[in-house]
């Protein structure tokens, strides 16, 4: 994207401006308390300081990225976006929080989101146009510092599209449409009902590719509810969903794919366990896919997954369990963006264990967000 000298250099100024400050991470209970008595002008106020604060934080690590991987078409593209958006919310700097304002601040962060839909597809595009331009494998230095990179990148996205929500679901069109919910916040998220809406949807894509899936079974452990009623909690139910969905959709490919259907009737369940502790939910989701060996387990939480194939928009429809290679690393990061996580305990020969860590109290569930900083540039100059 070609800047005037004038625009350039004044983003160059605002961009070493907003990213000397850090990011301030919000806790489940931040949004929520803030959220059950919402103040929109607090809410711009806060807003047109923090989404410049961290969408500069991101744009300077960009602005680090190697020449043959930020010159790419799709980087570039990418870099624009950022660039673009930057500026946009820049224009509030200054502005009073008038009625007009608080509904031009709000339809410009619509556009924002818009705009953005399509980075991790992009970025997965640059990686690949890089990997061609080079011509061979790329080395692991490189690989090391594009897995830095893009889970930085995905988290600062991540944490955006989590503020932008809140404010525009609390102060859109709409403010009033929401029940229980808090912005895209569930007070009494009923974890298995979320369990069960994803492995339907993943049954669905497993049926119509392979014609068989396996069961679901789910059982639950409160050690601290007599009645055993349902695991809630307070968290994002899309975010959930997401992490659910990919861990379904692999354990289903690899059940049908490693047990021979002729010589079972059935296939083995997946078996769910939904646990309450003091400090951790956990989700686990065992399958007897066959398993993996420990050697390759980290592989599956690489952006650049050597099997994962990179499907074309009819390949997706063809070939529904698979990803662009990003499935995995992805859900990681929502996991760990209210400092939870995803872990595979995988059996060779028998079968795996995925686990989905939540925080348990709302006010320990804090955003996990990444902050530009001499160690962080260090890292770039260091591997690339
Ligand atoms: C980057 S991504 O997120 O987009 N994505 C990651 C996922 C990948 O697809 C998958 C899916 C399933 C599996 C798999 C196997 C399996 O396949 N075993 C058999 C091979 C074991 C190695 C063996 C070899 O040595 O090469 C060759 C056979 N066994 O256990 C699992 C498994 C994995 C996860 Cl993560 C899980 O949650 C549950 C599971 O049961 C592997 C890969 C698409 C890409």
């Amino acid at each position: 994207m070609r800047l005037f000298p004038v625009r350039l250099s004044n983003i160059t100024k605002m961009l070493d401006m907003y990213s000397q400050f850090n990011p301030s991470p919000l806790s489940i209970k931040q949004f929520m308390d803030f959220g059950q008595n919402a103040c929109e002008k607090k809410s711009f106020i806060f807003l047109r300081k923090e989404l410049p604060v961290r969408l500069a934080n991101i744009m300077k690590e960009i602005a680090l990225l190697p020449d043959h991987l930020l010159n790419t078409q799709s980087v570039s593209q990418v870099s624009s976006w950022y660039v673009q958006s930057f500026e946009e919310v820049l224009e509030f700097e200054k502005a009073e929080p008038t009625h007009s304002n608080l509904e031009k601040f709000c339809n410009t962060l619509v556009h924002i989101r818009n705009r953005h839909s399509d980075v991790v597809q992009t970025m997965a595009q640059g990686v690949i146009e890089m990997k061609e331009h080079q011509g061979g494998p790329v080395d692991c230095g490189m690989e090391s510092s594009i897995q830095y990179f893009l889970d930085r990148l995905y988290m600062s996205r991540i944490s955006i599209r989590m503020l932008i929500n809140q404010h525009t679901i609390l102060f859109g069109q709409f403010p009033n449409e929401q029940g229980r919910h808090i912005g895209c916040l569930d007070p009494a998220c009923q974890i298995s009902s979320v369990v069960r809406d994803a492995y339907e949807n993943a049954r669905f894509l497993c049926d119509q590719y392979y014609l068989i899936s396996p069961e679901l079974e789910i059982t639950e452990h409160n050690p601290h509810d007599k009645a055993n009623n349902p695991i809630r909690t307070v968290y994002v139910p899309s975010h959930l969903y997401h992490m659910l969905f990919e861990l379904f959709k692999n354990s289903m490919r690899a059940v049908v794919e490693n047990n021979d259907q002729d010589k079972c009737e059935k296939l083995p369940p997946i078996k769910v366990l939904i646990a309450e502790g003091k400090e951790d939910i956990c989700v686990k989701i065992s399958d007897q896919g066959g398993g993996i060996p420990r050697s390759q387990t980290d592989q599956l939480f690489k952006y650049m997954y050597s099997t994962a194939p990179q499907p074309s928009k009819s390949d997706l429809h063809t070939v529904p369990l698979a990803g662009y290679g990003y499935g995995l690393p992805i859900s990681r990061l929502y996991a760990r963006y209210f400092h939870g996580d995803i872990v595979l305990l995988s059996c060779e020969g028998y079968g795996t264990d995925a686990i989905i860590y939540m925080k348990a109290l709302s006010d320990e569930a804090n955003e996990l967000l990444p902050i530009f900083n001499k160690t962080s540039s260090k890292f770039y100059r260091a591997t690339v």
